[in-house]
Formats: C-alpha cells, sequence, structure tokens
C-alpha cells in the first residue's frame, strides 16, 4: 500500500467535506463560501524561468529553489499535444453534471476519486473547487463509473501523463539533489523499481482541480494556502491565472501571482525538500484564486521518496548541523494530516 493511500485509511476525512457545490447552479457566492478576510495586496513578480534545455541554466536552479522555491520550466521535452489532451480531459471530466461526478466520489478513507481537497478540514469556510485524484489502477475505476463505455481516452491521456511526469520528475530530483552535492550512488532510490514492487521508486500522485467560474472572485476562495508535502509538485496550470504564491520578502503581507507562461511547466518546492536541503530550499505557500469569467483547470503531480526511505538533512558542514530530524514520507503525511501548516515545526531537532 502506498504512503498516500496510508494516510487517507488512517486519517478518514470528514463525509459532510468531501463533496463539493454544484457550482453550475449557484449563482450568487453562499455564506459558506465567504472568506471576509483583509486581503494583501496581489502583484505579480519576476518567478525564475529555466530551460531545462540550456545545461548553463542548471546552476540557476539552486538558486530559484533557495529564493523562490517556485519556478517555471521550459524545453522541459512534455509535448504540446500531450498538454492540450490532459488540459480537454480535465474540462471534460469537470463539465460533467454533478449527479455523474458523484459517482466516482472519494470514501472518507480513500485517497482517490471526485471530492473537495482534503486541507478543506482545517479551514471554517469552503473552498470554491472541486478534484479528481489519480493513483494506479483507481483511475480506470473511476473513469468506468463515469464514463461507462467511454473511459479509454480519458485513462490513455491520464496514464500517458503520468508517465511523462514520472520522467520529468525523476530528472529534476537528480539535478536538484545533485546541485546539494549527492552523489550518482546516493540517488540510487532514482532508478525505476524493476521488479515491479514499486517499493524502492518514486511514489507519485496526481491530482485534477477545477475552479469553476465564480459569482464574487474576492470574496471566495479557489484553493486555501498550503505548502505541499512532496519532495517537488509539478504544475500544469494552462493559461488561465490563478496561483500565487506568498512574497518570499514580504511573508503573511504580499501575494505573488505566478502568470502562465505558454507550454511551460510551474515546479513548487514541496517540505520535503526544504528538510533534505537542510532548510536551504523554500517549500513556499501558495493558494490559487478563481476569476468570474473562466473556467480554469489545473493538474498538479507530487512525486515523493520511496515508501520506507528514510530521508534528511545532508549536511556535514559542522557549521550547519541538520535541523530537521531523519522521517519517512508516510510520518510526514501523518503529521501535515493532523497539524497541517505547522507539521514541519514537529521535526526540527
Ligand atoms: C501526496 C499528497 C499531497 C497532498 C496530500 C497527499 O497525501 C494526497 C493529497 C494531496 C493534496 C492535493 C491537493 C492539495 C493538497 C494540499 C491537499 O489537500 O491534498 C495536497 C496534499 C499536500 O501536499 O499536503
Ligand atoms: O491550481 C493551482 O494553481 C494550485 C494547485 C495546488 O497548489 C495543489 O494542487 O497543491
Ligand atoms: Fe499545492
Amino acid at each position: 500500500m502506498s504512503s498516500v493511500t496510508q494516510l487517507f485509511k488512517n486519517n478518514p476525512v470528514n463525509r459532510d467535506r468531501i463533496i463539493p457545490l454544484d457550482f453550475t447552479n449557484t449563482k450568487t457566492l453562499p455564506d459558506s463560501h465567504v472568506w471576509s478576510k483583509p486581503e494583501p495586496e496581489t502583484t505579480s513578480g519576476p518567478i525564475p524561468v529555466i530551460s531545462l534545455s540550456n545545461p548553463e541554466e542548471h546552476g540557476l536552479l539552486r538558486q530559484a529553489c533557495e529564493e523562490w522555491g517556485v519556478f517555471h520550466i521550459t524545453d522541459h521535452g512534455v509535448s504540446h499535444s500531450l498538454l492540450h489532451n490532459v488540459d480537454c480531459q480535465m474540462k471534460r471530466l469537470f463539465s460533467l453534471p454533478m449527479h455523474r461526478k458523484i459517482l466516482a466520489v472519494r470514501s472518507p478513507d480513500e485517497s482517490t476519486g471526485y471530492g473537495v481537497v482534503r486541507i478543506s478540514m482545517f479551514y471554517d469556510k469552503l473552498m470554491w473547487s472541486e478534484g479528481f485524484s489519480v493513483m494506479g489502477s483507481s483511475l480506470r475505476r473511476h473513469a468506468t463509473l463515469l464514463w461507462p463505455d467511454d473511459h479509454a481516452e480519458f485513462c490513455n491521456v491520464m496514464e500517458e501523463y503520468q508517465k511523462a511526469m514520472d520522467d520529468l520528475s525523476h530528472r529534476l530530483i537528480s539535478m536538484l539533489m545533485g546541485s546539494l552535492g549527492l552523489t550518482h550512488e546516493d540517488l540510487g532510490w532514482l532508478v525505476p523499481d524493476k521488479t515491479g514492487s514499486g517499493t524502492d521508486s518514486i511514489q507519485s500522485f496526481l491530482q485534477l482541480n477545477s475552479y469553476p467560474v465564480c459569482p464574487d472572485p474576492h470574496l471566495a476562495m479557489g484553493l486555501a494556502p498550503h505548502t505541499d508535502s512532496s519532495l517537488l509538485t509539478i504544475l500544469y496550470q494552462g493559461n488561465i491565472p490563478g496561483l500565487e504564491i506568498e512574497s518570499p520578502q514580504e511573508e503573511g503581507s504580499r501575494w505573488i501571482g505566478v502568470e502562465p507562461i505558454e507550454g511551460s511547466l510551474v515546479v513548487i518546492m514541496g517540505d520535503l525538500s526544504h528538510i533534505i536541503s537542510n532548510g536551504q530550499f523554500r517549500s513556499t505557500m501558495h493558494r490559487a484564486v478563481v476569476n468570474k469569467t473562466h473556467h480554469r483547470v489545473s493538474a498538479a503531480y507530487f512525486a515523493g521518496p520511496p515508501k520506507n526511505l528514510q530521508i534528511g538533512p545532508l549536511t556535514s558542514d559542522k557549521n550547519h548541523p541538520p535541523i530537521y530530524r531523519r522521517l519517512i514520507w508516510e510520518e510526514y503525511l501523518a503529521a501535515k494530516a493532523t497539524h497541517f501548516n505547522k507539521a514541519l515545526t514537529l521535526f526540527r531537532c
């Protein structure tokens, strides 16, 4: 059983926090979805853009991780047509009427299927979004419930996308860990497991997000502020803006919009990379906002370490002793499931 499946089994979500509102039939923002808060300003910012085809730019990766924790990648090798197909299939799924989407709803202790993201339980107000989570064989099971006779195309596209993300995440993790001084031998776990048992290669989870048009976007929240619990997350966000990161310079007082760049993907460093880098890589707080005119979809691919692999700060520098203790991903996800944005502090030495 994967670490993510185990997490949901051990930490079920409340039933009333699984089924989203039927957004298509909601013309005014209900009180349950009004986030009244003094809103810090949002500006657009110089988020780094890194071309993976240019080895000279690889040195910029470390800097981007240290200063921003979020960056665009171009020339990543994932074809434009695959990204286009993923976009179309997500829109096809989320445009289904509610009574059809409900057929593939997650149960409280299940990690995959249709529903609201699990961080919803940490907030009083509800978010203006819905999601569909994919992992392993659950994809075909849920897609068959949604489209009994017509699920092949959706499944083929999502499987091809997951494979492309597996390859890209291996490349990125190896580059990023390499920039911290890890040798090829240390990174043995990056080599896909040939036995098929899946216990010693990267674990992943694909989250499809949908943010329907919203009657009052300034009072609503698409996806509430959080950091990702992964090593890294690769985000496809199409061409509709919505992703915002907390300003590294003015934490808590300014949000910066991550404007889409045609054909690029966004990499978000997760909490585990922050731990491995002994605090040098930022795991930046981010959120998604909604708009009045465009249905926005995004696909977030979370990459984490192999099931029982202990990870910890990679430092042999006496002047910078480890600030976090060693842990496995399952332990971290469990802490996040109860302590949410305070989980990282629990692992400090
Ligand atoms: C692998 C994971 C990351 C995630 C927690 C989870 O175990 C499975 C759900 C993931 C997700 C997807 C939407 C956003 C997010 C914050 C959430 O609520 O569920 C992430 C979680 C995370 O990064 O902590
Ligand atoms: O949709 C987005 O822009 C953000 C998605 C995200 O942060 C997530 O799924 O963890
Ligand atoms: Fe996220």
